[in-house]
C-alpha cells in the first residue's frame, strides 16, 4: 500500500491505519494520544530496553549529521521526551534557540520535567503543536528533527509541507523513524522478537501490551525508505537522501530547503 495508506471505505468515510487496523480518519490522533499518554511515564525506560540502548547510538548519529551550529534555531518536533532536544541544547548555546514540540501532553511534561532536573533551562521552549500544522512563521528554522514521529502522524504528507514551510531556506530537516530491514533474514528474527517479545515487555513493565503492540504495527505500516524519500521531494525537499541503520530497522532520512 501507499504512504498513507489512506483508503476510502464503501460509505466513502475517510479511514486510515492504526496499527494493522483501518479506523477514521478522524479517530487516529485520539488513539494515538491515548497510546503516548499511557507509555509517557516509562518511555525512556521501555526505549533503552527495548532497543537495548541502541536508541541512543541512533539519535547521536542524527545528532551528528544535524550540522547543529552555535546560535542557531532549531525545532525538534514529535520531540516527546526530549532526547535530541537536550543534546541541541548544549549544541546552540545561550544565543540559540530549540523548541521542543509535540502533540501529546503528557510526554512534553515528562520531557520538561527531565530537561529542567539536569539543568538545562534558558534556550528552550516547549510548544504542544501537531505536526500537521506548526503553529510558527515561514522560514523560521535552521534545523528541524524528527525521531519516531512521524508514523504516527495521520497524514505524513501534510506534516513534510508543514516542516518545509517553517524551515529556513538552505535549513535541512532529518527524519529518524523505524523502516524496512534491508534483508529477509533480519526481518524474520525482527517479527518475532516484535510481535512475540516486546508486547510482553511492555506488558511486565509499563503494565501495557496493547500500546507495544501497537508500536510494532506501526512500524510496519510505515512507508519504507525510497517512498519516503519520494514524499520529502514532493514536500519541496531537495539532495534528499537517507542511511540505514542497524541493517534498516531504522533510517535517517535527510532532505534540504533551498
Ligand atoms: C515514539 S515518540 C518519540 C519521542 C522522541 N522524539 C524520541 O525519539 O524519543 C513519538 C512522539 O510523537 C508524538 N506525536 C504523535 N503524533 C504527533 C503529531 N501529529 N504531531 C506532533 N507530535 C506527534 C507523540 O506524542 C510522541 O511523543
Amino acid at each position: 500500500m501507499s504512504d498513507n495508506q489512506t483508503n476510502t471505505s464503501i460509505d466513502k468515510t475517510p479511514t486510515t491505519h492504526f496499527g494493522f487496523q483501518q479506523v477514521e480518519k478522524n479517530q487516529k490522533a485520539s488513539m494515538v494520544a491515548n497510546v503516548f499518554d499511557s507509555v509517557a511515564a516509562k518511555y525512556d525506560v521501555m526505549n533503552d530496553l527495548m532497543s537495548m540502548g541502541v536508541h541512543r547510538l541512533w539519535k547521536r548519529y542524527t545528532i551528528d549529521c544535524s550540522g547543529v551550529r552555535n546560535g542557531q534555531k532549531v525545532l525538534d518536533i514529535a520531540g516527546g521526551t526530549g532526547d535530541l532536544t537536550a543534546k541541541f541544547s548544549r549544541l546552540v548555546g545561550p544565543k540559540g534557540r530549540v523548541t521542543l514540540a509535540d502533540i501529546n501532553l503528557s510526554m512534553l511534561k515528562v520531557g520538561r520535567d527531565k530537561l529542567r532536573d539536569r539543568g538545562l533551562v534558558g534556550n528552550i521552549d516547549y510548544v504542544q503543536a501537531d505536526a500537521e500544522a506548526l503553529p510558527f512563521p515561514d522560514n523560521h528554522f535552521d534545523v528541524v528533527t524528527m525521531a519516531f514521529g512521524l508514523r504516527n502522524v495521520t497524514e505524513k504528507q501534510n506534516a513534510l509541507n508543514s516542516i518545509y514551510r517553517v524551515l529556513k531556506p538552505g535549513g535541512r530537516l532529518l527524519v529518524l523513524e523505524f523502516s524496512k530491514p534491508a534483508s529477509a533474514q533480519l526481518s524474520k528474527i525482527y517479527d518475532m522478537y516484535s510481535f512475540h517479545i516486546l508486547p510482553k515487555m511492555g506488558q511486565l513493565v509499563a503494565n501495557d501490551a496493547e500500546s507495544y503492540q501497537y508500536l510494532a504495527e506501526s512500524i510496519r505500516m510505515h512507508p519504507d525508505q525510497e517512498t519516503l524519500k519520494g514524499m520529502f521531494e514532493t514536500a519541496g525537499f531537495e539532495q534528499c537522501d537517507y542511511q540505514n541503520l542497524t541493517g534498516g530497522i531504522v533510517a535517517l532520512h535527510r532532505g534540504y530547503k533551498f
